[in-house]
Order: structure tokens, then sequence, then C-alpha cells
């Protein structure tokens, strides 16, 4: 097929070019229990020996995601294979399974999330289960329960094991009142989405627990994120994943936006380091709780362009879905990340040329494999 012939071409050409420093006065304890439910006892990483201070020991919630995956393998180079439990309420795929410890974990069963941070003496949790932004739209009652509740239950289990705890928030915390180019940190949020919505209580209900609990929250509000080797999970921002595979499976795209529709996006990549980055970071460098963090800002417009470099044959066609064009309409256009840049030291790697070589460099490569087998 002539146009993954000259992906991996063209590819390779542009390629070239702890502390929580805050004691802890009152936690927010649940009627607490003996649970007599047990992780599986033959788990190997029971029996894994670590040093307490050298490591942190990792649950990662919603792990079969878009970011999970690739989150739990850059925390398994840094911290051991086997401090970094990947959990999910789905079947892990055999590689994943095999790549590490993975547990079943319903962030809206109390108890057996509990039960998970005492048995594998988890310090740090990385809270991704969430509905997005447009599946929230299509199931608001289990998005409110799971992004909620689950919130609810996760921030309650934090507080009373003492753990340092992540949750992500999104550009879709912000909504039409909000300023849009640039957003700030602080600003006006009145989002009109479920999962908008959740993400503000997320947000203020870690910083609450921050001061009220002395809980060691920290949170990072993503652009949208893209990656070639995981499946986005029903947002608005979608179809800057989809638009790479359409381009190497059929050279035909239909996107679901305008073609001006201008949102910040970053590289998975990005997302993941900016990620270890704050929760490393040593809590007097953090002079906020809830950071934006940047890369770029582009429209499907913009993205078809620098894909049709790729591509040249690519057709793109425009069939807007009023749902997610209202979404997006509402969000910001850029994003202002300097409190991350001068706190932390937030810096991104990739910007629209980058993302766009590195993806065609995976994907182009990896249809080359697929057709030679
Ligand atoms: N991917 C993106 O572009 C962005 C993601 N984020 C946030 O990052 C986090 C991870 O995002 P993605 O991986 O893209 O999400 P995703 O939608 O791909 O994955 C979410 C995971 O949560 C799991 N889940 C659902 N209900 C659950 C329950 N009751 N208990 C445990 N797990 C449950 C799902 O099975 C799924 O694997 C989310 O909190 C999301 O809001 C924020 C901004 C952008
Ligand atoms: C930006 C996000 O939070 C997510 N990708 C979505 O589009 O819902």
């Amino acid at each position: 097929m002539p146009i993954i012939r000259n992906l991996g071409r063209a590819a390779s050409q542009l390629l070239q070019s702890s502390g929580c420093g805050c004691g802890v006065s009152l936690v927010p304890v649940r009627a607490i229990g003996v649970s007599p439910r047990q992780v599986a006892s033959d788990a190997s990483f029971h029996s894994v020996t670590f040093s307490e201070s050298d490591h942190p020991r990792v649950l990662i919630t919603g792990g079969l995601g878009q970011l999970g995956v690739g989150l739990a393998k850059l925390l398994r180079k840094r911290f051991g294979k086997n401090n970094v439990i990947l959990s999910d309420i789905r079947k892990p795929a055999d590689n994943v399974f095999y790549s590490g410890p993975f547990i079943f974990a319903d962030i809206l069963d109390y108890k057996n999330l509990r039960e998970i941070v005492v048995n594998n003496r988890i310090t740090w949790l990385f809270h991704y289960s969430a509905l997005l932004s447009a599946v929230g739209e299509a199931n608001v009652p289990l998005a409110r329960a799971v992004n909620i509740t689950g919130l609810h239950n996760v921030l309650d289990i934090a507080a009373e094991h003492n753990l340092r705890l992540f949750v992500p928030s999104t550009i879709g915390a912000f909504g039409p009142t909000s300023p849009r180019d640039p957003t700030p940190d602080l600003c006006i949020q009145r989002p009109r989405t479920i999962y908008g919505v959740s993400k503000v209580h997320a947000e203020l209900m870690g910083e609450y627990y921050h001061y009220r609990y002395g809980l060691d929250f920290r949170c990072l509000r993503y652009p949208g994120i893209i990656s070639a080797d995981s499946q986005p999970g029903g947002g608005t921002t979608d179809y800057a994943v989809q638009i790479f595979h359409d381009a190497i499976k059929s050279g035909k795209f239909k996107c679901y936006l305008r073609p001006d529709t201008r949102l910040p996006m970053m590289y998975i990549d990005d997302c993941l380091k900016a990620t270890l980055e704050v929760m490393e970071a040593p809590a007097e460098a953090l002079t906020m709780r809830t950071y934006n963090i940047n890369a770029m800002s582009f429209t499907p417009e913009d993205l078809a362009q620098e894909v049709q470099k790729y591509v040249p044959e690519l057709q793109v066609t425009y069939n807007v879905d009023q749902v997610k064009q209202a979404i997006a309409d509402s969000w910001p256009m850029n994003f202002d990340d300097s409190n991350a840049r001068r706190d932390w030291g937030w810096k991104h790697d990739y910007d629209l040329p980058e993302l766009v070589t590195t993806m065609f460099s995976y994907l182009g490569s990896d249809s080359r494999i697929a057709q030679a087998n």
C-alpha cells in the first residue's frame, strides 16, 4: 500500500531532524469494619521485597484506558515493575496482564478499594477512572457515579491511609464563560458537561482535603491527549487520534468538529512525563494543587494539513456532531500553563510537527509489521 510505504520513509526522515509538608490533623474516616475480601494470595507482587524509603508503592485506577497502560510502563521503569499495580474493571489484554501486576478494582466498591490499598501497602495512587466528555453526556447517571461517587471513595481512602494522590482534570473543567484564549489556572469555571462539572468538583474536593486534612493531593488539567498505541475512551478530542488511523487505513477521514475548532492538545509522552514530574516535585515547590499543562493548540484543519504531508491523498470531510461541537466550543482554545513552568519546571517536548512525525513513525511501522504477518 503506497500510503504506508511513504509514511515510514517520511517519518524516519523527519525524525532525524516527599514529603507532604502538611501535618495531618483530622482524617475523614468512614464506618470502618474488617473487610473479609482478600486480594488473590498467589499474586506475584505480594512476595516482592523492596525498601519503602526507595520507592513508592503505586496503584493506578482505571488503568486500561487510553492513558493508564503508558503510565504504568513509565512508572515501572522508574520504581520497579512490581511496585506499580494497574487496575480496572475490564479484562486486560495478554500483553498488559503479563507486563506487571494487574488487579480488579471497582472504584465504586469502597471496601474492596480500601483492602487493595492496605494489603499492597500502597503509598501513591493515580486515579484515572472516569467517563469522558462525550460518553458522559450519553450516560449522565453513570458518569455522576463513577466521576463523583468514585472520587469520594478514592479521596477518603487516600486521606485515611496518608497516600499521595494524583487526580487528572481537563480542559473540560472550563466552560463558555471562562476566558478561552488563553485560559489561566484561576478563572471562572462553569462547565456545561457532567464530565466538566465532576472534574471541577474533583479539583475543589482534592484541594479542600489538602487544606482540611493534609491530603497530598496533586492535579493537572490535561489537554486532549494523542497516542498511537492506545485508543481514546469517548471524548470530544478523539478525532485527533482517529485521523491518523483513518489516513493509514483508507485515506479518508470524516471529522465531527468544524475545521476551525481550536483546542489544546498534547502527545501522550509529554502528558505522562508531566504527571510523574508533578508527583515527584517537592511539596514546597507547589504554590497550587491544580495546574494547567499545555503543549500545542490546533484546529482539525491545521492537523489535516500536517497529516497530508505524510498522506497527500488524504481526503477530509466534515460532518459536524452538534453535541461534540457544542462541547468543544465551550472549552479553552489555548491553555496558560505558566504556573506549572515556573513552579516545577514543566516543559513540553512535542509540538505539532513532532507529534505527527512520531505518530506516523509508530503507526507506519506497526502497519508494515501487520502486513508482513
Ligand atoms: N485522554 C484524554 O485526552 C484526557 C484524559 N483525562 C483524564 O485522564 C484520566 C484517564 O483518561 P483515559 O485513559 O483517556 O480514560 P479512558 O476513558 O480511556 O479510561 C477510563 C478507564 O476507567 C475505567 N472505569 C470506568 N468505570 C470504572 C469503575 N467503576 N472502576 C474502575 N475503573 C473504571 C474504564 O474501564 C476505563 O478503562 C481520566 O480521569 C480522564 O478524565 C483528562 C484530560 C484529557
Ligand atoms: C480533553 C478531555 O478531557 C477528553 N479527551 C475529552 O475529550 O473528553
